[in-house]
């Protein structure tokens, strides 16, 4: 029996959103539309890639039965893009190397598509550091549904489970899933963090390690 810890990936891991932001406005500039702000395109973010590509149709009321085309013509550009202004929040990869010294099996639960989540996973050499990688496309159900997350924990064995995300969707997926929720407040919350239900809470990755020691030891 070991301790597991598992995930978010936007938001959380990576601050993705310039990269996205760049595959969604060079599908609006195709499709003559004017480009959306960065921090327009960042409310969207956190239901999977389908919800964002609806909310932006939404926006510029681009006619439903488009979507399938740009939704495809958006995970084509992103997927093959160089990763160009996603980077690390400080102190991941110091944080997750400490975790696996302790013996921490970890996983990762994202809703950005898998093959997505590979692609930047790799450039930022992040992947290997991760047992089980699942996609909001991976399985029947998304985040908030319990089943990705539960997934991943049952793929990395049994043992004292923290979830470590950075929104409302994360938060909602550790209560369906019965599972204890670390919120990292730098990334891409829509509302207070008092409002998000947590056990934990932190805004710098050298304080997970310990973090993760405290929470399993009081269990
Ligand atoms: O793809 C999204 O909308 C969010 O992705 P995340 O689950 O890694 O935050
Ligand atoms: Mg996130």
């Amino acid at each position: 029996m070991g301790n597991i810890v598992v995930f978010d990936l936007d938001g959380t891991l990576v601050d993705s959103m310039g990269d996205i932001h760049v595959a969604v406005n060079r599908m609006l500039d195709i499709e003559r539309c004017e480009l959306i702000s960065l921090e327009r395109l960042t409310s969207f973010v956190g239901n999977g890639l389908p919800t964002l590509i609806k909310l932006v149709m939404q926006e510029y009321c681009l006619p439903e039965t488009e979507y399938q085309r740009l939704h495809d013509m958006v995970l084509g550009f992103y997927e093959t893009m160089p990763v160009e202004q996603s980077k690390c929040y400080p102190g991941v990869l110091a944080a997750l190397d400490e975790l696996r010294a302790q013996g921490v099996r970890l996983g990762l639960c994202t809703n950005k598509p898998h093959g997505a989540a590979v692609h930047l996973l790799e450039a930022l050499e992040l992947a290997d550091h991760f047992e089980v990688i699942l996609g909001g496309d991976s399985l029947a159900e998304r985040k908030p549904h319990a089943m990705p997350l539960l997934h991943c924990i049952d793929a990395l064995g049994s043992g004292a489970v923290l979830y470590v995300g950075d929104s409302e969707v994360d938060a909602a997926t550790a209560v369906n899933a019965k599972v204890d929720f670390a919120l990292f407040t730098e990334g891409y919350r829509k509302s207070p963090a008092k409002d998000i239900p947590h056990k934990v809470l932190f805004a710098d990755f050298a304080e997970l390690p310990e973090i993760v020691r405290c929470n399993f030891e009081g269990d």
